[in-house]
């Protein structure tokens, strides 16, 4: 692990070397214009559009022209690892990378991923995802992403694309945008407010933008009536003139839905390139975007540009100079010449164990010392009888959880088990197993009623909506844990006085019926682990580690809490406005089961001394358009820090978090906001600073009138605590 962060380190700088900031985009722009003039329109139309699905080892693939030394571009799931390809690491998912709250642990899962891709030869990896940003508790595809947050989900962005791309290979940061669910998914309109789409769902694709992400995929959904690949408006307004994003866009496959109107507004891809999931012959570019310049419908200018920009982002990140072959392909069972795997295995445990939450522990029930007997109950304590790849894109829920289904996914090369990995650990204490490995309740009650300590395994997944499992298409159906877990839950803890109930779920689940059986001491999320799944839950159930993860989104105590869920409607108004999460809770008075931000430790944290230095000018951000917005945005306004010490007997790790309160003159705003995050790892006794670095764009929102980002002037209230509602210091500052 350390190895690879060293590794990470040394390959940011090298990145900075050539120079993968505004000033590479020039470079890369040059040498994009210079080859630009030795292609002829077929070869530029061919490098924007996609051969087909199937048509080559991708899940994208592009036209090679033959008069530059250019490739048929390989563009290949996905956030979590690589699709259809193996041997391959299957890494944490993005919710739980986010959960982790640790900048360096996104980098070097992002670096991981990246270096695997680039060894078979991918040149486009389709991640990171920030939308769906996850306002619908029960969306599909929220654990494809890092947080409901977008200062979190901005983060992870930015981190998890810097590794990617200092790995060499092009990240793809996805769906642009308001694709929120995965019911009508193709059909349905995403009507947001202009403050909501940019203080929410904007956000997170600043930081990718910043980072220099070399592509956007833009969603199948419409965004205010018009389809998000088609919109004037999303593409070249917003994202291309507003966010000044320099790489290209490419659809979401099968988003498009004209050739001449999605060229004029700003679509630079076309994916898969086929007539994929439409009538025969339905290709909207290809031979038909030669004839739409030739008759003057779509201006030369237009497609010069979308080829210099695919060919700007394939030198950007170096791709010319010795990039590999694809050694894979996706449609023969993915056997791979090369293993790219590396040690990437040890990322994978770091980042699952660190994103762990530990969300009750009464009577010190966790870590376990040594018991004499234990009892592991649920089939998501073990792998799949029929194998942790049994299900294609992972589309069933059998056996332990540790991703959730669609085109999110990769395949396992192999699944630790948390029955396996307790295993060896009961070896060691000389500890006696007792398993009832199905979702049976009679099975668990006598497992349970046999063991001083039991441990129960739940579930709850989701997915991509192409793909329905167990009734749910994409989208959860409710809130509660599969396989009847409350029920399962209930039979252990009536015959077990001291029950550990673990859940692996993409997203909330409500937890009142397991908080109400007095047995259940303690509760534990893990997520989406990945292949390490078993060793990640000892090192934190046995103590090796003291969990750290805090949540990344708020456990409500019922459904109805958030105020938000997947509609079966083809409109979306997106009533709730700016307050999703955490910011609804906190404007309503509604007090969450566990709120965002939350997380317990085997040691206790005390905070003091906070600072707090922030010298900003009320007004609007302006200056010239860097790749993020406007550069004021990005202009430190000062800095606010707090001290942590681990007041415990045990080393452990905290994360400290700033959330900002905005002054009156700024308009019904949520009442506190994250701005900040930083984790630290402090021995017993020990003392470290957090320090939180402001920006204009912490201090501001987006005024509608003037179509700016604009600091309020007035008193904001800082808040720094250990959880979104676990306040420890307040402070003020004043903007004139
Ligand atoms: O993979 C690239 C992007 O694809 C989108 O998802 C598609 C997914 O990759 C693809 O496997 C799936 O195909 C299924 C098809 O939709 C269905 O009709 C057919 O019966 O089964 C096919 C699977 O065998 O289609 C998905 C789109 O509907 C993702 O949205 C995007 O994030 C990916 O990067």
């Amino acid at each position: 692990m350390q190895n690879l962060l060293l590794s990470a380190l040394a390959l940011s700088a090298a990145a900075d070397a050539y120079g993968a900031g505004a000033a590479g985009w020039d470079a890369a722009y040059s040498r994009a214009q210079a080859a630009l003039l030795k292609l002829n329109q077929t070869e530029k139309v061919g490098i924007a559009t996609g051969v087909g699905w199937q048509g080559g080892p991708c899940v994208g693939n592009t036209y090679a022209p033959s008069s530059i030394d250019y490739p048929s571009l390989c563009l290949q799931d996905s956030p979590l690892g690589i699709r259809y390809a193996n041997p391959v690491t299957a890494f944490p998912a993005g919710i739980n990378a986010g959960a982790t709250w640790d900048r360096s642990l996104l980098y070097a899962r992002g670096a991981a991923m990246g270096e695997e891709a680039k060894g078979l030869g991918i040149h486009v990896q389709l991640g990171p995802a920030a939308g769906p940003l996850g306002k619908n508790p029960d969306g599909g595809r929220n654990w494809e992403g890092f947080s409901v947050d977008p200062y979190l989900s901005g983060v992870g962005m930015e981190e998890t694309i810097q590794g990617m791309q200092d790995s060499g290979v092009q990240a793809c940061a996805k769906h642009w945008l308001g694709n929120e669910q995965e019911h009508n998914r193709e059909t349905m309109s995403s009507n947001i407010g202009d403050r909501a789409t940019h203080e929410l769902y904007l956000w997170p694709f600043m930081n990718a933008v910043k980072a220099n992400v070399a592509s956007v995929m833009c969603s199948y959904n419409k965004l205010n009536g018009t389809w998000a690949c088609e919109s004037d408006a999303v593409l070249n307004e917003l994202l291309k003139d507003e966010l000044g994003f320099p790489g290209y866009v490419m659809s979401d496959w099968n988003a498009q839905h004209t050739g001449v109107n999605s060229a004029l507004a700003g679509l630079d891809m076309t994916m898969p390139g086929s007539d994929f999931n439409k009538p025969p012959g339905s290709i909207f570019w290809g031979p038909n975007l030669v004839e739409a310049v030739a008759n003057g419908s779509v201006p030369q200018s237009r497609l010069d540009d979308m080829a210099t920009r695919i060919l700007a982002a394939w030198y950007l990140l170096g791709q010319d100079q010795g990039y590999p072959k694809v050694t894979f392909s996706s449609w023969n069972g993915g056997k791979a010449t090369v293993d790219v795997t590396a040690d990437h295995a040890s990322v994978v445990r770091t980042v699952a164990r660190d994103s762990i939450v530990l969300l009750k522990n009464q009577e010190h029930a966790l870590p376990l010392r040594k018991p004499k007997s234990l009892a592991i109950i649920g089939q998501d304590a073990i792998v799949n009888p029929k194998g942790p790849n049994a299900c294609v894109d992972r589309g069933c829920n059998t056996g332990t959880l540790a991703m959730g289904w669609g085109s999110g996914t990769s395949e396992f090369p192999y699944l630790v088990a948390p029955l396996d990995a307790i295993k060896v650990q009961a070896q060691k204490d000389g500890t006696k197993i007792v398993e009832s490995t199905t979702d049976s309740t009679t099975a668990a009650a006598s497992a349970a009623a046999a063991a001083e300590t039991a441990v129960v395994f739940i579930n709850a997944d989701a997915g991509e909506g192409y793909i329905t499992v167990e009734g749910n298409a994409g989208d959860r159906n409710n809130l509660d844990p599969w396989h009847n877990g409350n029920e399962l839950v209930k039979s252990v803890a009536a015959a077990n006085k001291n029950v550990i109930v673990v859940v692996h779920s993409v997203g909330p689940i409500i937890l009142e019926t397991i908080l109400a059986q007095p047995s259940v001491k303690a509760i534990v999320w893990a997520g989406l682990p990945g292949q390490e799944s078993g060793n990640a839950l000892v090192d934190v159930i046995y103590g090796s580690t003291s969990p750290s993860g805090k949540l990344p989104y708020t456990i409500a105590k019922q459904p109805s809490d958030y105020g938000a869920g997947w509609n079966s409607a083809l409109v979306d108004n997106f009533a709730e406005d700016l307050f999703i999460d955490y910011r609804h809770f906190d404007k309503n008075g509604i007090a969450p089961r566990y709120e965002f931000g939350y997380g317990l430790s085997y040691t206790n944290f005390n905070y003091s001394g906070l600072a707090v230095s922030v010298s900003a000018t009320a007004g609007p951000s302006n200056g010239p358009i860097v790749p993020g917005g406007a550069e004021e945005l990005f202009k430190s306004v000062g800095t606010i820090s707090v001290i942590v010490q681990n007041t415990g007997e045990i080393a452990g790790a905290e994360v400290a978090q700033l959330y900002l309160g905005l002054p009156e003159s700024a308009p019904s705003t949520p009442p506190k906001q994250l701005r900040g995050f930083q984790k630290l790892n402090l021995q017993p006794g020990e003392q470290g600073t957090a320090t939180f670095e402001l920006t204009r764009r912490d201090l501001s929102y987006w005024d509608v009138q003037i179509q700016k980002w604009v600091v309020p002037s007035g008193t904001f209230t800082v808040y720094v605590g250990a959880s979104s509602r676990d306040i420890r210091g307040e402070g003020k500052f004043t903007v004139t």
